[in-house]
């Protein structure tokens, strides 16, 4: 993969799972630096071998790629002041994490910046089992494309959309998502914990079953989700006595509202900030 210094304005939980991820992929540490006013995340980051900055505007200017991972809400406040500070993002890439920050708003924040990918990522790239959705305007320059791409890709998977509208359903479905299945998981180690199993026995049993279902989807994609299921459920057995739970208090129902509520946020933002 080719290699460019990258500045990452914040050091946060989704810029480090990005961070950890690219160095243990070998990704040289000097071409990394992280910007961030708290100074425990600087002397973390310092201990990982990256170049630390509590300059965003110093660090920025002299990065080849700017990687922009600051909350939506102090996004216009971060940007303003790179712009004020004279940084020309004429010859950089600039790329955002951020959820419900368009294209159109990261051009109006940074004018100088002409070559933009918004990424939608996702914490998972920490264990490089990361999903990032991937969208950038047609003139995107092509090696940068390519960049962008083999950056997330060095952490997981990696997918375009082709509608900017699309990152909201990114962030549905992967950027917020392992929160779902966190929240999953944690209902049954509660569950499990309340039967008397210690914390330890039920996590294993919980995380290792996660990790074989998700194994079974993704190395048999010839057969669907129905299908897996159903050759779990033996008729009338336990398992059955399980889903009708889930059925009679509408899971699938709940799911979906869910994931329409982080739509909506994430267009709720883009209007916000
Ligand atoms: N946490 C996640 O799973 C995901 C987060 N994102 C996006 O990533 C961005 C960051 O989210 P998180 O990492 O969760 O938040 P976070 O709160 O963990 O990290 C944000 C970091 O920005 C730093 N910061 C605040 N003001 C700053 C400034 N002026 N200059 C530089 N750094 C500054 C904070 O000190 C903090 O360390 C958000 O835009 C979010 O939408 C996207 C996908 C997934
Ligand atoms: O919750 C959030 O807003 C961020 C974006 C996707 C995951 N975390």
């Amino acid at each position: 993969m080719q290699q460019k210094s990258i500045c990452f304005i914040g050091g946060g939980n989704m810029a480090q799972a990005i961070i950890l991820g690219l160095l243990k992929t070998g990704y040289p540490p000097h071409l990394i630096t992280v910007c961030d006013p708290n100074a425990d995340k600087l002397f973390y980051f310092a201990k990982q071998g990256v170049q630390t900055q509590p300059n965003n505007a110093v660090a920025a200017q002299q990065a080849d790629v700017v990687l922009l991972a600051v909350k939506p809400q102090l996004m216009a406040e971060v940007c303003q002041h790179l712009t004020q500070s004279a940084v020309d993002f004429s010859h950089k890439l600039v790329i955002s994490i951020a959820a419900g920050i368009s294209l159109a708003r990261l051009s109006a924040l940074l004018p100088s910046a002409t070559q933009v990918v918004r990424i939608m990522p996702n914490t998972p790239a920490l264990v490089s089992e990361g999903m990032a959705g991937l969208y950038a305007s047609p003139s995107l320059d092509i090696e940068l494309k390519t960049f962008a791409e083999n950056l997330l890709s060095a952490v997981g998977k990696t997918c375009w959309v082709e509608k900017e509208e699309h990152m909201h359903t990114v962030t549905a479905a992967s950027g917020s998502s392992p929160a779902y299945f966190f929240l999953l998981m944690e209902a049954m180690q509660n569950a499990i914990t309340d039967l008397g199993f210690d914390q330890e026995t039920a996590r294993l049993l919980i995380q290792q079953s996660a990790l074989g279902a998700a194994k079974m989807v993704i190395e048999n994609p010839e057969i669907s989700l129905t299908t897996l299921r159903e050759n779990v459920t033996s008729k009338g057995g336990t398992t059955a006595a399980a889903l009708d739970i889930f059925a009679q208090h509408d899971l699938s129902t709940t799911v979906q509202q869910a994931i329409h509520a982080c739509i909506q946020r994430s267009q709720e933002m883009e209007t916000l900030f």
